[in-house]
């Protein structure tokens, strides 16, 4: 097994560039991960699999414990059987290692008892260590109805550390957290009056993906990115959101929330803040989180008339919505919507922020993508000033690429601009990287005591305010979805509000003469 500390040639651990500012994890610590739920969904598919990925590099430490917990009486062995078959990886050996230090600890979500018991187990297990702190991190893999009763039976029952100095306690939750401004509030002041900010880690997955993370690095450490980063040069910024499937027997789910509290009001939302926040004192996490809270409160609540809301229907081939059976009939959730922000503030005053989401669209992609004013006399298009309008697009998934849509000469002996562009793919320039799943970046830092990519409850209501009105408008039936086919690009009515936006779409632009592209 690698060591938990490595050095900053060797995927630092302890972020190297900002060690001087926190996130020490220390050698002899006893480490306990509870999994909350570990017989559902998110822990078989996420949780468990991303500390397998940890431990398997090495990034787990040494004098390590994993608990689930659960209400169903489920043996042991199969529980690690079941979660050894959500393993990816080759290697049984090392997979049966992992499984190996996975216990189980059946309990109620109500019930004082059940978590007195589970205090009790990680005692032991912690008077079992080598007289280091522990630390102990609480993944409520749970449906948010039951954190306020598991974060109170956590907290009366469950919560007593060792008393060794650096002993610590971390929850993380999952969304959706609350269903507008009022319920996400009362959710919040519950668990704040058991735990502090400190404590609490809500997990948006949307941070943890590496052109994310990458943000930050490629707007502040670029000196030709910088001074065009502003309404002065960019005239319009979406960020969409596509997914080739429907509900596919999630529709009970589904229908309780909607596209814009699925996706849009938490993913979408955290990418905009960090495409349009200002540049922090420093990357500390609160430094950071305080730029993106203040862009969110520069936002004003989304208007009816500047969104466009739709709902798939069958193409003949594929169901659509309301054909899923777990669907209620006559359902006006949206699937789909696209809404125009304004950011009033003096960087982006007059530039629309396009947010798109849709399920059961025409591809799998997740994409920003910058346009650029036009150039001011255009020596080529003297007659068509938008002809070579630039575009910065990073696409976050799938593949990630950053691509830059510039005019350049036609190579050959005429004197035509061409549409091209700098092209960096991860996969050609990254060949041997691992990129790490969200969850496990994400579970990393919490560990790391990293609060950077995780979502502070002021951020979380400054975003819950530029929709609840819309949402309590679609709740009211004020406001309904239009039709759009399974696999279409969506309702053409979002292609009129970005078009009225401002987008200028190329259609002369065709990826790729490069011959680095079919490398790929
Ligand atoms: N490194 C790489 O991997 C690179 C890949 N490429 C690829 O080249 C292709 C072209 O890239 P690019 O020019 O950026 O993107 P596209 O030409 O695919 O799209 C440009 C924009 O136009 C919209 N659009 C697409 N079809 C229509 C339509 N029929 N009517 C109105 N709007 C439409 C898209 O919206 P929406 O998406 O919402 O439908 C998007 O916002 C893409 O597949 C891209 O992934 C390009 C450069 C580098
Ligand atoms: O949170 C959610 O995200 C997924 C999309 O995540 P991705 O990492 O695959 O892009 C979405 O399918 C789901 O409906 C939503 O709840």
């Amino acid at each position: 097994m690698g060591s938990f500390k490595r050095s900053a040639s060797n995927n630092s651990l302890s972020a190297s560039a900002r060690d001087d500012i926190k996130y020490e994890v220390s050698d002899n610590l006893a480490f306990t991960v509870v999994v909350l739920g570990a017989s559902g969904d998110l822990a078989k598919k996420k949780t468990f699999p991303a500390l397998f990925t940890l431990f398997d590099k090495g990034f787990l430490p040494k004098d390590l414990a994993i608990i689930g917990y659960a209400r169903s009486a489920l043996d042991i062995n199969d529980l690690r059987k079941k979660i050894k078959g959500f393993l990816k990886s080759k290697d049984e050996a090392k997979k049966d290692e992992f499984v190996q230090h996975i216990t189980y600890v059946q309990g109620a979500y109500d019930k004082s008892e059940a978590f007195e018991n589970l205090q009790h187990t990680l005692e032991e297990r912690e008077q079992k260590s080598q007289g280091g702190p522990a630390g102990r991190l609480y993944y409520l893999a749970l449906p948010p109805s039951v954190y306020p009763q598991v974060c109170k039976g956590l907290k009366e029952g469950a919560s007593q550390l060792p008393d060794i100095e650096g002993s610590w306690l971390r929850i993380i939750i999952e969304k959706p957290f609350g269903m507008d401004l009022e319920s996400s509030e009362d959710l919040a002041e519950d668990l704040n009056k058991l735990f502090p900010e400190e404590q609490l880690y809500r997990i948006d997955h949307y941070l943890g993906k590496e052109l994310m993370q990458n943000m930050l690095v490629m707007r502040f450490a670029n000196r030709f990115i910088s001074p065009c980063w502003n309404n002065q040069h960019i005239a319009n910024v979406q960020i969409v959101f596509k997914e080739p499937f429907g509900t596919e027997g999630r529709g009970g789910y589904f229908d309780e929330f909607g596209i814009i509290r699925d996706v849009m009001q938490n993913h979408l939302l955290q990418v905009l803040a960090l495409v349009a926040m200002e540049k922090p004192v420093s990357l500390g996490a609160d430094d950071i989180r305080d730029e993106k809270v203040k862009v969110l409160r520069c936002i004003s609540p989304v208007k009816g008339e500047d969104s466009i809301l739709g709902q798939y229907v069958s193409n003949g081939k594929d169901p659509g919505y309301l054909d899923d059976e777990t669907t209620p009939k006559g359902s006006k959730t949206p699937t789909f919507a696209a809404v125009k922000l304004h950011i009033r503030n003096d960087r982006w005053e007059g530039v629309p922020f396009i947010l798109k989401a849709g399920k059961a669209l025409n591809e799998r992609k997740v994409e920003i993508r910058l346009q650029m004013r036009p150039t001011v006399a255009n020596l080529w298009h003297e007659e068509d000033p938008n002809a070579l309008r630039n575009e910065l697009v990073m696409r976050i998934q799938p593949d990630e690429a950053i691509y830059y849509k510039l005019a350049i000469k036609k190579p050959g002996l005429e004197y035509n601009p061409v549409m091209s562009e700098l092209d960096l793919s991860y996969k050609s320039r990254f060949k041997e990287t691992y990129i790490p799943d969200a969850y496990e970046r994400l579970i990393l830092d919490a560990i790391r005591g990293d609060q950077e990519h995780f979502v502070r409850r002021d951020e979380l209501r400054a975003a819950w305010a530029i929709f609840t009105p819309l949402l309590h408008a679609i709740d009211d039936g004020k406001l309904e979805p239009v039709e759009y086919k399974h696999g279409s690009r969506g309702p053409p009515e979002a292609d009129e509000l970005i078009r009225d936006a401002g987008f200028v779409r190329n259609e002369s632009y065709v990826w790729g003469d490069s011959p680095r592209r079919s490398a790929l």
